[in-house]
């Protein structure tokens, strides 16, 4: 069902997008690759990517045949990649959802073309989702052109310049302030000025790393990465971020893998060659002590994480800091992700060490050496728990809040029919599927406008970007000075939508992507207020606590 009105959008999007499905003559002409020759791939000295077919064809329909992949060599081509070196994070890996994610204006055909080298053998990967639905490339096209029409950059303009360099000065005075402060009489102004350099420390994390790292602070490739490296000034490794939270959050965001999970259960590996294992790493967030996905298993102290979450999130950056960073440098994998896209080059290994010793001097050493071992080190705890209580306060109530849904892969590989659909429907923790009421809403707008109930289009359950819109919720949407607080956290939807889009052009989109979801019957949910929102993840933490659903 496609409606008409569409065409003329939609054929626009994919002259600009990649719309280089490859003819079956050169399809056969072209070597068939096997996942683990892929999964050889993964350096710079030689990368290899994989994309799903059906998500680079402007005609978005279902498939008639197996799914399949094409195989592009991006070695030559990483060096003068708009988007800089992140494209080598998706090496060795099926890069679907990066790719499409990460284009808004789409990539040219002749280059897709010309990268090509292979196919992978049929139904390679199960992937949890669908790519057959015009819903994202209209979407696309819509807010490209809203910013045209707005004048907006994609990346950052004077606001993130500006709001950048203040909260660098915040950060290094409240530092400097922290030391120098006497704590012979008093302890509390130096304590304050540590909670400040938190403050900054986490308001740095959402406006310049965050924004670095997805390649939307600036045109240029060494901003980014000097935006992206923040989070190492800050304490924790960029790079241990890139893999859980580009390579784990945002593709699979609220998904759970239960054929992994049910291997852990049974104590088993799961393996790194298993690239299409398919789970949201924050979901496993502060794991074991938090039940955040209705998947897992309750345990009794669980009943209490409504009341013990506001501490623990207060923990959550010195948990970064002192025990993710190293886990996954160790082990090169945060659970099935291959860390070794990062961590397997020498320069990263020295950058993360360099990083990690001279952060660990001013943030630790120059405390004690000003204030004593004691105070010292509770100068160090205060800056870290005001940061993580921010950071979580913003961030976690955008994924694990009320009316949100869940979606569980059930390793059923990809959903063709809507049967197929039906198992891996994202649901709330009330059972529901917003989405059927967001659709009933939809055909009922049509039909009482006397069209044909069939010109909505139908937008599956799994299609990538519908499952964005469901598992994920705004606050204070359309709000200029929360969007910027937030670092755009504000509009959580539209991030996850448009990740390579500068934050601080949220607030001006936020209306035509919640008009686009409403025309295709695709939820959007928005809390009021940061406040709001807070008291319903905390109500939501204790139903999660207790209920399990299937
Ligand atoms: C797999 C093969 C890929 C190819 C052939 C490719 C190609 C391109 C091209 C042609 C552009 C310029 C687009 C424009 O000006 O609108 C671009 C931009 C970009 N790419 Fe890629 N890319 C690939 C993969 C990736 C991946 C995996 C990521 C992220 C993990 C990524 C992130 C970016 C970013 C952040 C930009 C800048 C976005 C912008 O200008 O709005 N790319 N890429």
């Amino acid at each position: 069902m496609c409606n008409p009105n569409h065409a003329a959008a939609n054929a626009k999007a994919s002259s600009l997008s990649s719309s280089a499905t490859l003819s079956k003559t050169a399809a056969a002409s072209l070597k068939s690759i096997t996942k683990s020759e892929l999964a050889a791939h993964t350096s710079p000295s030689s990368a290899w990517v994989a994309l799903h077919e059906s998500s680079l064809s402007s005609a978005n329909t279902a498939p008639s045949g197996p799914t399949r992949h094409i195989v592009l060599d991006i070695t030559s081509f990483a060096s003068s990649h708009p988007g800089g070196d992140l494209i080598l994070l998706a090496s060795g890996k099926d890069a679907t959802v990066l790719f499409n994610s990460y284009h808004p204006r789409g990539v040219p055909p002749s280059l897709i073309k010309k990268l090509t080298i292979g196919t992978m053998e049929p139904n390679s990967f199960t992937s949890f989702y669908s790519w057959h639905s015009e819903f994202y490339t209209v979407l696309k096209q819509r807010v490209i052109q809203r910013l045209k029409t707005q004048k907006l950059n994609r990346r950052g303009s004077i606001e993130i310049w500006i709001k950048a360099i203040l909260l660098l000065i915040g950060f290094w005075y409240s530092l400097f302030k922290m030391y120098t402060t006497s704590t012979s009489t008093t302890f509390l102004p130096a304590a304050s000025w540590s909670f400040s350099m938190g403050i900054f420390a986490a308001l740095i994390g959402t406006n310049i790393q965050h924004d670095g790292n997805h390649g939307a602070f600036a045109r240029s490739k060494l901003i980014n990465k000097l935006a992206g490296w923040t989070m190492d000034m800050i304490g924790a490794s960029a790079y241990t971020w890139e893999i859980q939270h580009m390579l784990g959050h945002h593709p699979y965001t609220n998904v759970l893998d239960m054929v992994e999970e049910e291997k852990k259960e049974r104590n088993l590996d799961c393996k790194i060659e298993e690239k299409d294992q398919e789970s949201d790493p924050d979901v496993f967030s502060s794991f074991p002590l938090m039940r955040m996905h209705p998947g897992h298993n309750p345990s009794w102290y669980h009943r209490y994480q409504h009341i013990y979450a506001p501490f623990l999130f207060g923990a959550m950056t010195l948990a970064k800091v002192f025990q993710q960073d190293f886990e996954v440098f160790f082990h090169k994998r945060l659970y099935h992700i291959d860390a070794n896209v990062r961590y397997g080059s020498l320069n990263n290994v020295m950058r993360f060490w360099g990083m990690k010793i001279i952060t660990m001097m001013y943030m630790v050493g120059l405390p004690i050496y000003f204030h004593g071992v004691g105070r010292g080190l509770a100068l160090f705890v205060i800056g870290h728990f005001a940061c993580g209580e921010l950071l979580a306060t913003m961030f976690i109530v955008n994924h694990v809040i009320e009316g949100v849904s869940y979606a569980k892969k059930n390793g059923n590989g990809e959903a063709t029919t809507d049967d197929d659909r039906m198992v891996g429907k994202p649901k709330t923790m009330a059972g529901d599927t917003p989405m059927d009421k967001t659709r009933q809403m939809a055909y009922e707008r049509i039909n009482s406008s006397g069209k044909d109930k069939n010109v909505v289009p139908a937008v599956p359950f799994n299609d990538w970007a519908a499952v964005q819109c469901q598992t994920s919720v705004n606050w204070a949407p359309g709000s200029w000075f929360w969007n910027h607080f937030s670092g755009g956290l504000s509009h959580q939807i539209e991030h996850h939508l448009f990740p390579s889009l500068c934050h601080t052009n949220y607030a001006y989109i936020h209306d035509v992507v919640e008009k686009t979801c409403e025309e295709y019957g695709v939820p959007y949910q928005s809390e009021p207020s940061l406040w709001v929102a807070y008291g319903k993840m905390l109500r939501h933490l204790r139903c999660l606590g207790t209920t399990k659903i299937e």
